[in-house]
């Protein structure tokens, strides 16, 4: 609880604070729960203006309880669907990434993360015009590839040019280098990436467990230290400043054998919604691009929603994207 101090509140000033003292109220709340017509008495002051300044103290102290149709309220306003572009992903995402949460593609080497990862950024940057911040760790992310991406957008140069300068770049490649990242696109980065370029609507890190998992194991707690503060920053940063946040994930084996996303129990809590990439049987179809998206983490959906999508389907003319439309919609 706070200590009373002078110009806390009109009427609290220096003689006043003393005579508190004195009566050993220190704080608001010994003030609040004093009796005070006693304490009036004690402090030579009249009792009106000690229960005014109490009144006020209470009005600037006291949580205000708020109904739960205001805080929906408050999230519908709040919150935007920012589409990936496919509409399977969409489908097993209810909808798309949702700001001010932390959205993690798991998956094997060769699974997709990184394309699909790619393919929402250029979505975002050319099709909703807002900016993103990709941050990769492991180099997989060339000018080429999302250019390529750019031109079944459209021919239209300029306009690959600006798209490409809404998609800004972060190149790092272990886990304090994020962190120092993370921080600086916090306490203002972020909002410098917005000038003038649409403003910042995704946070991609891919991926985050190519520079955590190293850490982790053993008895190296720094590892796990070091995980939590990624997490809180990821989380705070999506949430104070209304972003999606989307990050990737290798997987491991379970002891039966199942796959399951990495990084252990304390990670699986931090992302609001998982999905699991998986690459269609290649005995069915050889050298598919095909792939399955499984949900296997939602407060939204049943979990295992699995729809299968291509791969291909960023680096082809889309036709009637509705991602637009569903952000300006959420947005408004
Ligand atoms: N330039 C490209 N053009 C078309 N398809 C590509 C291209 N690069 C990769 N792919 C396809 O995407 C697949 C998945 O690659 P991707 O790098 O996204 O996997 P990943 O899940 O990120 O793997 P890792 O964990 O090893 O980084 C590849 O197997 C290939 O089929």
């Amino acid at each position: 609880m706070a200590v009373l101090s002078e110009g806390m509140c009109p009427g609290l000033d220096e003689v006043l604070l003393r005579g508190l003292r004195a009566a050993d109220v220190k704080t608001v709340e010994d003030l609040v729960s004093s009796d005070i017509e006693e304490l009036a008495r004690k402090c030579s002051v009249s009792y009106k203006a000690l229960f005014a300044i109490r009144r006020v103290l209470l009005a600037q102290h006291t949580a205000f309880p708020v109904s739960g149709a205001d805080l929906y309220e408050e999230l519908l306003s709040s919150t935007a669907i920012i589409s990936t572009g496919n509409p399977s992903l969409d489908k097993v995402l209810d909808s798309g990434l949702y700001t001010g949460e932390i959205t993690e593609l798991s998956g094997g080497p060769g699974s997709g993360k990184s394309q699909v990862c790619f393919g929402v950024a250029v979505h975002i940057s050319y099709q909703l015009k807002q900016s993103v911040i990709f941050i990769d760790t492991t180099g997989g992310l060339t000018a080429r590839r999302l250019l390529q991406m750019l031109q079944t957008e459209t021919s239209n140069k300029e306009e690959q040019m600006e798209a490409l300068q809404r998609i800004h770049i972060f190149r790092l490649f272990d886990v304090h280098s994020l962190l120092d990242c993370l921080h600086s696109l916090r306490s203002g980065r972020l909002q410098q990436a917005s000038v003038g370029s649409g403003s910042v609507k995704a946070v991609i890190v891919d991926s985050v467990s190519a520079v955590i998992a190293p850490l982790l194991g053993g008895r190296q707690n720094e590892g796990m230290s070091l995980m939590i503060q990624v997490a809180g920053t990821l989380k705070t940063m999506a949430k104070d400043f209304n972003v999606a946040a989307l990050v990737t994930n290798h997987v491991t084996r379970s002891g039966s054998g199942e796959v399951q996303p990495g990084l252990g129990v304390s990670w699986s809590h931090i992302p609001r919604t998982r999905v699991l990439l998986e690459q269609v049987e290649k005995s069915l179809v050889s050298q598919s691009t095909l792939r399955s998206a499984t949900l296997i983490k939602s407060s939204r959906q049943p979990c295992h929603i699995k729809e299968v999508f291509d791969l291909q389907w960023w680096s082809r003319s889309k036709e009637g994207s509705s991602g637009k439309r569903k952000l300006e919609e959420t947005d408004s």
